[in-house]
């Protein structure tokens, strides 16, 4: 497929779509028809998932004002889960994503339609969310041990789909504490599953109850809004000339997010045009491929390749999303290659970690755009998900340029999936 390509092959494909006339929006202005932006819900959410990260239990409240606890399967032992009963007085439930219940057999597949009436905004962050999440129970509560089989793949492969006596499962009401809390271990980037009780009836607040026992307490609305509001509130914090090799006029401008998460890079090289479509790749973080040469993706080569590209076409932008692992993080991407290296390709092995095949977003990315002064893109990609996410971000995409790279003997079933199954334009 890729043996009789040349190093880069840059053809072009129009697109139906016009370009947009410039509508730059001065920096750290909302764009109309947004809600505005709560950085205080920024915040307790980042709170939140850097306390499940430690290991912590986290309290959730529901909109009805009812709380419960929450662990991460990750980093819970038997103490985390004696103590989550100590501190409820419920019984601990695994939640794990549909699709992780899907691959042990306990549910069906939900299907990629967007429910209800969703803002562009939240359309664009509702594949990054998964398909839903599903309760595990069982008389007695599970044990640590369970959920640690239940939920994580590379504990003993050998006895995997082998469930507990006496489990149910539950569809978890979309917007819940259950719901909360498995999306909070995914924006942690730390396996998609939570341990969870509920607090028996004492008459106590949330905050009350919360307080009481030192526990951080998030609301599970401010979970389900977080992506969408993280990205409003990214601001241009930094930038500098960085001369590259083959690309001496280049200036990198670093955004940083509310929350204290990672910053994405804006590499323009040369003078683009803000009045007219700007050569543009949307490059996710590879350490892997980027920084270490891998020779399992295709990733270093791409992201050298259009540095040329553009420096040859004369100017234009790469952005470097913070976004590892088609959005899982590096941890799991490299439990992704484990399984790999058991014989599934990269969609099935995101899947049987409990995540979508692709789970980024790209807001982040428009709206870094937006705040360069671009609103229409040549976009330098195969990827047909990225022209979609774009457009639908409210980026002009006036054209596909071909971003294609020969295989090297070790990716070609890497590349073979991505055009057979993520629909790559090869
Ligand atoms: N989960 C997972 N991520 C991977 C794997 N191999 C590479 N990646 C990640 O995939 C992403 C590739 O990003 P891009 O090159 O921007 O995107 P793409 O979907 O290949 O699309 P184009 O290159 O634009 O055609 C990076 O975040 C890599 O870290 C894998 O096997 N599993
Ligand atoms: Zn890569």
């Amino acid at each position: 497929m890729h043996a009789e390509s040349s190093p880069a092959s840059t053809s072009t494909a129009r697109l139906s779509a016009p370009a947009a006339s410039a509508n730059a929006v001065p920096i750290g202005a909302a764009q109309s028809g947004r809600a505005p932006i709560d950085e205080a819900v920024v915040r307790a959410v980042d709170r939140a998932l850097a306390a499940l990260r430690r290991g912590e239990v986290v309290a959730i409240e529901s909109a009805d004002g009812t709380v419960g606890a929450a662990v991460s399967v990750e980093s819970v032992g038997t103490d985390a889960v004696a103590r989550l009963k100590d501190l409820t007085g419920g019984l601990p439930r695994l939640v794990v994503t549909r699709r992780r219940a899907v691959v042990l057999g306990l549910a069906r597949p939900r299907s990629a339609e967007p429910v209800g009436d969703l803002s562009d905004d939240q359309a664009a962050v509702e594949s990054s969310e998964g398909f839903g999440a599903m309760v595990l129970d069982r008389p007695g509560g599970l044990t640590a041990g369970q959920a640690h089989e239940l939920a994580d793949p590379e504990q003993h492969p050998e006895s995997q789909g082998v469930l507990p006596a006496g489990l149910s499962v539950a569809e978890a009401v979309p917007g819940s504490r259950e719901a909360a809390a498995v999306d909070l271990a995914r924006l942690a980037r730390l396996l998609p599953a939570a341990i969870t009780a509920d607090l028996a009836g004492t008459g106590q607040t949330a905050a009350g109850w919360a307080a009481e026992h030192d526990l951080l307490l998030v609301r599970a609305a401010d979970i389900a809004d977080y992506r969408v509001h993280v990205v409003r509130t990214l601001r241009r914090v930094a930038d500098a000339r960085v001369p590259l090799a083959g690309a001496e006029n280049t200036r990198i401008y670093a955004f940083r997010p509310a929350d204290g998460g990672p910053e994405h890079l804006a590499i323009v090289i040369g003078d683009p045009d803000p009045g007219r479509p700007v050569l543009a790749r949307l490059h996710s973080e590879c350490f892997t491929g980027d920084l270490l040469g891998s020779l399992r993706c295709d990733c270093g080569d791409q992201l050298r390749g259009a540095i040329a590209e553009i420096a040859r076409q004369g100017s234009g932008v790469l952005l470097y999303l913070a976004q590892e692992g088609r959005g899982i993080g590096l941890v799991n991407k490299l439990r992704a290659y484990r399984i790999q290296d058991r014989g599934f390709d990269t969609v099935d092995a995101n899947e049987i970690l409990g995540f979508e095949a692709d789970e980024r977003v790209y807001l982040p990315a428009a709206e870094m755009l937006r705040q360069l002064g671009f609103s229409a893109v040549r976009l330098m990609t195969n990827n047909p998900e990225k022209l979609r996410q774009l457009a639908r971000c409210g980026i002009a995409v006036v054209e596909r340029v071909a971003h294609i790279f020969p295989a090297n003997g070790h990716n070609e079933a890497y590349l073979r999936t991505k055009a057979e199954r993520s629909g790559h334009m090869f």
